[in-house]
């Protein structure tokens, strides 16, 4: 018992020294959240952004995804970003504040996409988390449904979509229907992400419906 208290607690100290250090990184290099490490990781695998691409940008406050996605597209890209809490201004993001939940912040994202298809949609989107996983995880798995729906209206064909999903009910069908509409999922855990979350991103790519 006691070996598996002292492994635990060793364990945490270890995760949070190593949070710490992304923190601290961020800070350094002017990165407004530790999850712009998650982008830039999944970026490296995956090279999901490219130059003068169009980025939809998902419970993207306090903007640190965002910061990524835009030096990434350019000035010839264009980035939509989105969250329910308000965002400090990022040259080039084209931010709406609003519930995604909502209809009415739903088609005010459309009329700011346009005509033009988006190369890439992103979702770090998270709910408010209860403690409760019968209460959380149902909210999480909403959240992930309305993101895929949204890729169905804007993305180009071959677009990309990367999404935070957390491990647990309902994980496996959204898989499921991940992979009829892209051509390639991969599941992925960037060493930034914390080891005790249950979150995990999925990166699909080659948009096909
Ligand atoms: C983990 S944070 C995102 C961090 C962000 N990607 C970054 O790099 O700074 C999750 C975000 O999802 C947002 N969110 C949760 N529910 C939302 C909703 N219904 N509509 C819009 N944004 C939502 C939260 O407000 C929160 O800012």
């Amino acid at each position: 018992m006691v070996t598996k208290k002292r492994t635990a607690s060793s364990a945490r100290w270890m995760q949070e020294h190593f949070d710490d250090h992304y923190v601290k990184l961020a800070q350094k290099r002017g990165l407004r959240s530790r999850a712009a490490f998650k982008l830039e990781e999944l970026q490296q695998k995956d090279n999901l952004i490219k130059t003068g691409m169009t980025v939809v940008d998902l419970g993207a406050a306090p903007g640190g995804w965002s910061q990524v996605a835009v030096k990434l597209a350019g000035e010839k890209g264009k980035v939509i970003a989105c969250d329910i809490l308000p965002m400090d201004p990022i040259v080039g993001v084209d931010f709406l504040q609003g519930d995604f939940r909502e209809d009415k912040v739903l088609q005010a994202l459309l009329d700011r996409v346009g005509q033009d298809k988006v190369d890439v949609v992103l979702s770090d989107m998270a709910p408010n988390m209860s403690g409760s996983d019968a209460v959380d995880q149902p909210r999480a798995m909403y959240l992930v449904e309305l993101a895929l729906d949204m890729c169905h209206q804007v993305l180009a064909p071959n677009g990309c979509f990367a999404v935070k999903v957390f491990q647990g009910e309902g994980f496996d069908e959204y898989m499921k229907t991940v992979k009829e509409a892209f051509k390639v999922v991969k599941t992925r855990k960037p060493d930034s992400s914390r080891a005790r979350s249950r979150e995990v991103y999925l990166v699909a790519t080659g948009y096909k419906l």
